[in-house]
């Protein structure tokens, strides 16, 4: 049987993407604006999964190049020491602008390089393919980056399963690999035309939607951003909201909100004693030869043990 180098190579791509490692915790990715060396500093001290040197929307037009440079001098220190893992990411601006391939060129090509690049308003599969050629000229070691693609406009949620899937198969020929999709919530509204309302009814299969396809894919699925930055309550209630949809982290924007949010995307004490009772007791049928057995008045089968031990994962995390 022949079969032909595309097939041999969708093959190869789904197994990439459903065999990474998906260890490093996103729950709060943090914003921080490029040209502010305060801000930039603070952020080292708040205990982020994530930091985002933000050469896009937190950037005022005429600071374009201050963003760039600064973040680049800081990049070329080395990747500051926190004392755990974290992720320590830049995303450029968008395709259509006129800075996006300096702000790549300048991050990739120096001594130092973040891990990931966050790449905002992916409508279509012909903006991740120019991503693609021109990281690809610009990154002259062997080291993976992470890539993080934004979700924010109707034509992307109509591509976004060729997205995903052209993601994978670019990431074979690229030195980069996609890890998680981002719901960029304001855009989108500002894209289909409408104002968010205090429940956000107007934007859940959106939300859904983007949630469903990135584990789809095996991909992080990181949440909208609570610009309300000073009302914590509200942010604690839109983050377990999250949570629960099966997102695995959000979008923060001020200090305050870390903690919150990344408390929010931890299993609760009472999901981890139930977990680790069903393992246990997986464990004890599995020897006996049972597949489906009952634990606290439900069936169990392999769907749920895996819930389970996603619940084990990510309480490991603090
Ligand atoms: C919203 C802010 C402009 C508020 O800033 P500020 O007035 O300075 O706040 P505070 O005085 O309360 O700040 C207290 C201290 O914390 C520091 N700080 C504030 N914000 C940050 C931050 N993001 N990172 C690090 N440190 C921060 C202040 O400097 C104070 O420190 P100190 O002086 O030492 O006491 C501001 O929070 C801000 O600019 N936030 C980021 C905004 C942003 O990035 N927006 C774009 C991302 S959202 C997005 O892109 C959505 C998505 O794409 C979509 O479409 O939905
Ligand atoms: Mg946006």
């Amino acid at each position: 049987m022949i079969i032909g180098k595309t097939a041999v190579r969708t093959v190869l791509s789904c197994y990439k993407i459903f065999t990474r490692n998906y260890n490093v915790p996103r729950r709060a990715l943090m914003y921080v604006p490029g040209d502010d060396l305060r801000k930039i500093s603070k952020s080292f001290t708040l205990n982020a999964d994530c930091i985002v040197l933000d050469c896009e929307d937190g950037v005022a037009i005429n600071q374009k190049n201050v963003a760039r440079e600064t973040i680049r001098s800081f990049l070329q220190k080395g990747k500051p020491n926190i004392g755990r893992e974290y992720d320590l990411g830049v995303r450029i601006n968008s395709l259509d602008t006129e800075f996006w391939q300096e702000d790549l060129r300048s991050c990739l090509n120096g001594e130092f390089r973040p891990d990931t690049i966050l790449l905002p308003k992916v409508d279509d599969i012909e903006t991740l393919k120019l991503f693609s050629d021109t990281a690809n000229t610009y990154i002259t070691t062997d080291k993976i980056l992470n890539l993080i693609i934004y979700i924010e406009s109707a034509k992307s949620f109509v591509n976004l399963i060729d997205i995903c899937k052209t993601a994978g198969t670019l990431s074979n020929k690229s030195k980069f690999r996609p890890v998680a999709l981002v719901f960029g919530s304001d855009d989108f509204c500002a894209n289909i035309g409408i104002t968010r309302t205090t429940d956000s009814v107007e934007i859940l299969y959106a939300r859904q939607k983007l949630v469903l396809t990135a584990k789809a894919f095996n991909l992080q699925a990181i949440d909208m951003v609570y610009i309300k930055y000073k009302d914590l309550e509200g942010l604690k209630i839109q983050s377990e909201e999250g949570a629960r949809l099966g997102y695995t982290g959000k979008q923060v924007i001020h200090p305050a909100q870390v903690p919150i949010v990344q408390e929010a995307f931890l299993p609760t004490s009472t999901q981890v004693e139930w977990a680790t009772g069903l393992l246990e007791s997986f464990e004890k049928h599995q020897k006996q030869g049972k597949g489906a057995f009952n634990y606290k008045g439900n069936m169990i089968d392999m769907p749920t043990v895996k819930q389970a031990e996603n619940i084990i994962k990510l309480s490991k995390l603090q």
